[in-house]
C-alpha cells in the first residue's frame, strides 16, 4: 500500500457492514504470578462509538496488550465485560484482527490465506479474496506466495484478510512497527484511505504518538492502571505530519502522556 504504487483499488464491489460500538464496562485485569498479584488496570469505562478510529496508547507495560487481548476475547478480565453493539443494536458483532506480524501461512498464495479463514463458508468465492486485496492495492498479487512479498505487502494481505470477514471492529496490534518508517508512513496513509471507504470502527494499539496522531480520531493514553488521557483529535484529514497543526497538537499529546511518572 504504498503511496509509490498505482495498483489499481476498487471498494465498489464490497458490501461491508456498518461500524460497532465498544463499551468496557468497569473493566479490570490482575495477573497472578509466583512474586504475587499484580493489578494492570481496574475499573475502566469507556464508550466508542461505531465508525471511530481509536488508538490506544501507553509506556512499555502499561498494559496495552492485555487490554487489546481483553478486547480480543482471547484473554478474560478479572472484572467487568466488554459489549459490541452493532448499529440496529444487536451484539454479534465479528471482529477482525491484525497482529504485529502477518501472520500468513507460507504454504498458500494471498488468495489462499484470505480463502482459509473463509473455511467454513459454503458460499465462499475466490472472487472475495480478491476484491479485498483489490482493495488493499494488491491487484497484481493474487497468486504469489508471502515470500514473495515485501513486508508491507505482507501486511497489506494481513489487513485484507482481517476485513474480508466483513469485521465491525477492526483490533490493530502495533501493525506497522516491524516495518521501515517510509513503508510504515504509506501503509497508514492506506489504512485511512480504507476506513474511510468502509464503515468500520478501529481499535488500534501503538507506542508511537506521530502514528496515533496520523491515524486517529480519537487518543486513549493508558497508565498506571487507568485511562488516564483521553483525546479528540482535532486534525483535518488528510494529515501533513509538518504541518503546524499537527506538530502543535503532538507537542500537546506529549505532554499529556508524559504527565504520568513511570
Ligand atoms: N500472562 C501474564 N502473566 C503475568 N503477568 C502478565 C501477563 N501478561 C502481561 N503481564 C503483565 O502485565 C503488565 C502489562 O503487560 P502488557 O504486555 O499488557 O503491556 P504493554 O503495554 O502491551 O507492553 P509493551 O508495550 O512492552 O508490549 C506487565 O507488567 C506484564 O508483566
Amino acid at each position: 500500500m504504498s503511496t509509490k504504487q498505482s495498483e489499481s483499488v476498487s471498494a465498489e464491489s464490497i458490501d461491508s457492514q456498518s461500524a460497532a460500538s465498544i463499551h468496557l464496562e468497569n473493566l479490570g485485569k490482575t495477573f497472578d504470578t509466583k512474586e504475587g498479584t499484580e493489578e494492570v488496570f481496574s475499573g475502566i469505562d469507556l464508550d466508542i462509538e461505531p465508525g471511530t478510529f481509536v488508538c490506544l496508547l501507553g509506556k512499555s507495560g502499561s498494559g496495552k496488550s492485555t487490554m487489546l487481548n481483553i478486547v480480543s476475547n482471547v484473554l478474560e478480565p478479572t472484572e467487568g465485560r466488554v459489549v459490541f453493539r452493532n448499529r440496529d443494536g444487536s451484539e454479534d458483532v465479528n471482529l477482525g484482527h491484525v497482529f504485529q506480524s502477518p501472520r500468513l501461512l507460507p504454504w498458500n498464495t494471498c488468495v489462499q490465506n484470505i480463502e482459509y479463514v473463509h473455511e467454513n463458508n459454503p458460499d465462499y468465492e475466490d472472487s472475495h479474496a480478491k476484491r479485498y486485496l483489490d482493495l488493499v492495492g494488491l491487484k497484481n498479487h493474487y497468486n504469489k506466495y508471502p515470500t514473495q512479498l515485501s513486508g508491507g505487502q505482507q501486511q497489506r494481505v494481513g489487513i485484507a484478510r482481517a476485513l474480508s470477514i466483513d469485521p465491525g471492529v477492526l483490533l490493530m496490534d502495533e501493525p506497522f512497527s516491524n516495518l521501515d518508517e517510509i513503508t510504515a508512513e504509506g501503509l497508514r496513509e492506506e489504512l485511512v484511505r480504507v476506513w474511510q471507504k468502509l464503515d468500520k470502527t478501529v481499535f488500534f494499539v501503538t507506542h508511537d504518538m506521530t502514528e496515533a496522531i496520523q491515524l486517529s480520531d480519537r487518543i486513549l493514553m493508558l497508565g498506571k492502571g487507568r485511562i488516564y488521557g483521553d483525546l479528540e483529535n482535532p486534525l483535518d484529514r488528510p494529515r501533513e505530519l509538518d504541518s503546524n497543526e499537527f506538530l502543535e497538537f503532538r507537542q500537546k499529546a506529549i505532554r499529556l502522556f508524559h504527565s504520568i511518572e513511570d
